[in-house]
This record gives structure tokens, sequence and C-alpha cells, in this order.
């Protein structure tokens, strides 16, 4: 699902995750593991406030292993507990109602002196498109309805989703906007294929991907395209791999969009294995 964030659209979200957070225990908020800052919300904090919340690293599956223990380390610095997942076969899922336990204990442990009846942890997942929310929500609730037209502005029911009988989530999970007027943020969410790739030049999306494969993983760059060398311009490494792959147009001319889509497509697919376009040491000097 694209949505076309306008500023009264994000209004609009942030008012509804908002009025959600009113609801619930603890905020799962959900990130691409692969992208783990570029795929937040940049007001997430303002947002989420004081609400516990754990980093949900989703498909890890997908993501260089080592970097992805980086960013574990990095928000566990800032106090904030981050669990690798993959939403889709399910790793990782028994932690979060785990560790939701022991960062409520206190506020359940209060409740019960009180004389409050126990009941369920309540969770809200958050997250920006196409970060695997529903994929999430049906995993945790084992159930196999994919909820689609799920769309700020569509206001819904709250129901309760039954995770077991220690958590419970709303069945609607909170949609956030990415902070795409970063360019060099569009083009990772671009190239992980959490946009559209109309939203951006196909070719410039290219670039920046084959840029970033040349400086972190240069070898498989060269295993996955056959190249003896990697050519030092872009558009040297550009012609190689559309030449090596017939990409070509009439008249013996690389197509670059051709070339572009099929680069893409098969970074998406895991096909130069698992890769993360960021990492902890770039944001270090940040806030
Ligand atoms: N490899 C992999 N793919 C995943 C994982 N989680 C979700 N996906 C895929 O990512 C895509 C988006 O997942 P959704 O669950 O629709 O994402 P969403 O956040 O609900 O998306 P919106 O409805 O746009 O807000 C789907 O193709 C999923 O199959 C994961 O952990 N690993």
């Amino acid at each position: 699902m694209t949505i076309q964030w306008f500023p009264g659209h994000m209004a609009k979200a942030r008012r509804q995750v908002t009025e959600k957070i009113k609801l619930i225990d603890i905020v799962f908020e959900l990130v691409d593991a692969r992208i783990p800052m570029s795929s937040r919300n940049p007001m997430i904090d303002e947002i989420i406030s004081t609400k516990p919340r754990i980093v949900l690293l989703n498909k890890a599956d997908k993501a260089d292993d080592f970097i992805t223990k980086q960013w574990i380390s990095y928000f566990k610095e800032q106090n904030i507990p981050a669990i690798a997942i993959d939403a889709q076969t399910g790793t990782g899922l028994k932690q979060i109602t785990a560790l939701s336990k022991v960062l409520l204990k206190e506020k359940f442990d209060k409740m019960a002196a009180k004389g409050i009846k126990p009941r369920a942890i309540r969770a809200l997942i958050i997250g920006i498109p196409n970060v695997g929310k529903s994929t999430l929500i049906n995993r945790l609730a084992k159930r196999n309805i994919t909820k689609t037209g799920d769309r700020p502005g569509v206001t819904t029911a709250q129901q309760w989703v039954k995770v077991g009988t220690e958590l419970e989530l709303l069945d609607t999970p909170g949609i956030l906007w990415p902070k795409f007027e970063d360019e060099l943020v569009g083009y990772k969410l671009a190239t992980t294929g959490a946009i559209k790739d109309a939203i951006l030049n196909l070719q410039d999306i290219t670039v920046f991907a084959l840029r970033f494969l040349k400086d972190h993983y240069p070898n498989r760059l060269q295993e996955r395209y056959n190249l003896e060398e990697l050519p030092e311009e872009i558009v040297s490494l550009f012609d190689e791999i559309g030449k090596k792959r017939g990409c070509m147009m009439q008249g013996g001319y690389i197509d670059y969009d051709k070339t572009s889509e099929l680069i893409l497509r098969e970074i998406r697919a895991d096909k130069l294995g698992r890769l993360s376009f960021e990492t902890p040491s770039q944001f270090d000097h940040e806030d």
C-alpha cells in the first residue's frame, strides 16, 4: 500500500496513534532491520512519549546479521530494548511477550497491590507502511487474514487480538509516515522496496544502491555479476552489469531502466545475500 502523505494525513495519523496509545501498556515499534533509522517515523519519540516500548527489527532474515546485532546494542545504549524478528516465519516472536512482562512488571505489581484484577498486557504495533505490521499481527494472533485497506482516515472500532493468555494487541496497527523529505532516506526506502519506485527516479535509486554495495559489499557485487574487478565509475559498473545480463537496446546501447529494474529486483529478492543499508556508526554523532 502506498499512502500519499500530506500534512493533513500526517496530522490525522498522529491523532489516531495518540488515541490508540492511551489504551495500551506498551508500544511495539516495528522497523525494517535493514534500515532501522530510515524506516522510523521522525517524531516517534515525541508521539510515544513515556510509554514503554520495544523496537522490533523486522525482516531480520533479509538483513546483515552482524549489523543487526550492532543495532540491538545501539538501541540498548539508549535504554530502548530491541529484538530482531522475522514476522513471516515467526522467528524471535516468543521474546516479545517475555520482554514485555519484564518491562511492565512494576506496573502490574502495583496494580496487583491495589487489588486490581490481573489482565493481559495491552500492546499496539506502530510503524511506517510496509514494515510488516499486518504480517506480525497475523503471526502473533496465529491467524491468516491479511488486513488490507487499513489506511488512515478509515475509522474502525478497536478490537483486541489475543496473543496467548498474557498479551493482547489492538487489531489495527498505528501507521505513521517515514522521514521522506530526506533524500537519502528516500533512496534507502526505495532500495528495500518500502516505497514504490515511481516516487523516485529508478536510475537514481539504482545509482544509490550500486554505490552503497560498491562501498560496503564489493565482493557480493563482483560475485553476483561475475565482474573481474569493480570499475571506479558507477556508470561503468552499470554498463558492465547491463552488458553481462543482456539489458541492451537497439544499436548496442545499454538499457539503463531495464538494468535498474534487474538490479533492484535482485537486491530485494536477496540474490546478493543479506544486506543492511545503514549502520549505527553513521548515526553516532546525531541528536
Ligand atoms: N522477508 C520478510 N518479509 C516480510 C516480513 N514481514 C513482512 N514481510 C513482507 O513485507 C511486506 C509488507 O508486509 P505487511 O504486513 O503488509 O506490512 P504493513 O506494515 O502491514 O504494511 P501497510 O499495510 O502498508 O502499512 C509483505 O510482502 C510481507 O510478506 C519478514 O519478517 N521477513
